[in-house]
């Protein structure tokens, strides 16, 4: 069945985004700055070695300063604090990340919030999370997938104020920053989860819907508007072990208007929001002075 859905397709965006970034950090490193990004990484789980063995890369090809700091999963939380800490003392990195999940019984709050604001570059930290929320007129990082998200929507044309949009799923990665992205732009929002009842009477009303909840292909057409932007933040495996998304892709491109694949749509938009990010933050520690 041929597709009736705009395919919101987030690799060329986010190609056109890279390269923004390249000449961006071209133009810091002639004025003698090189953006530095540290990601830090604990254990071994396959899928965050591969996300960030694919940020390294990029940074490297954008000519980004790029450290990955590969710790054991029975590292002590002191020890991670310590690295943490010796990151926001150096001048040479402008930018740090802790891959998310942490091996328990580490604490990933304490470790975010740990990080200096000012090198948030995943925007997770409680002060930024505040700036955000409270709709601050400062220059702050934002989570990069909601942030990488709300590029796709105006590369898009999709219109924003006054419409409905959906949220499905509250992480603090993507639904409770989605939603106050969401809300600046004067979308009426409404935030479910996984649990909620009648769900699907709710995503039905969306004239946006993000679904970021981890269940493969939780939403089929029937729970599709016609017409609707569909946003795919999953990143799921179906039974064969093929990476698919929260969203029955075939069956939903037959109702929506535009949608966005998994893969090919939010993850190539997140390293790249990440890299865009990473230079913001070289830029603003050179005007503030720090
Ligand atoms: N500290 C953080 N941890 C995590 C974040 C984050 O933003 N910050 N997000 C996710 C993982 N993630 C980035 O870290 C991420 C996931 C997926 C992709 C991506 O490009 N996916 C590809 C498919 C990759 C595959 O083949 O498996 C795609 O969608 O095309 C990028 C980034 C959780 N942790």
């Amino acid at each position: 069945m041929s597709r009736l859905a705009t395919l919101i397709d987030g690799k060329k965006l986010a190609n056109e985004l890279n390269e923004q970034t390249k000449q961006a950090v071209e133009a810091l490193s002639a004025k003698g700055v090189q953006p530095g990004l540290a990601v830090i990484i604990v254990g071994e789980d396959p899928a965050s070695q591969l996300y960030v063995r694919n940020k390294h890369r990029k940074a490297a090809q954008l000519g980004i300063h790029s450290v990955v700091k590969q710790l054991p999963a029975d590292i002590t939380q002191a020890e991670l604090l310590a690295v943490v800490r010796q990151l926001n003392s150096d001048s040479s990195i402008h930018g740090i990340l802790v891959q998310s999940p942490l091996p328990e019984p580490l604490d990933e709050h304490e470790v975010t919030r740990t990080i200096s604001p000012e090198k948030d570059v995943d925007g997770f930290h409680p002060l930024n999370v505040g700036l955000l929320y409270t709709n601050m007129k400062l220059q702050y990082p934002v989570a990069c997938t909601p942030k990488g998200i709300m590029t796709m929507l105006a590369a898009y044309d999709v219109p924003l104020s006054g419409k409905h949009a959906v949220v499905v799923g509250r992480s603090n990665i993507v639904g409770r920053p989605m939603t106050a992205l969401l809300m600046q732009a004067d979308a009426t929002v409404t935030i479910a989860n996984r649990h909620t009842e009648n769900l699907k009477s709710l995503t039905r009303q969306a004239d946006i819907l993000v679904v970021a909840t981890g269940v493969a292909h939780l939403i089929k057409a029937a729970d599709v508007k016609p017409g609707a932007t569909v946003i795919d933040v999953g990143m799921d495996r179906d039974e064969n072990g093929k990476l698919t998304g929260d969203v029955d892709f075939e069956a939903v491109s037959q109702v929506a208007g535009k949608i966005t694949p998994v893969p090919g749509g939010v993850g190539p938009m997140t390293i790249a929001t990440l890299m865009q990010q990473t230079v913001e933050l070289a830029k603003w520690s050179e005007t503030s002075g720090s």
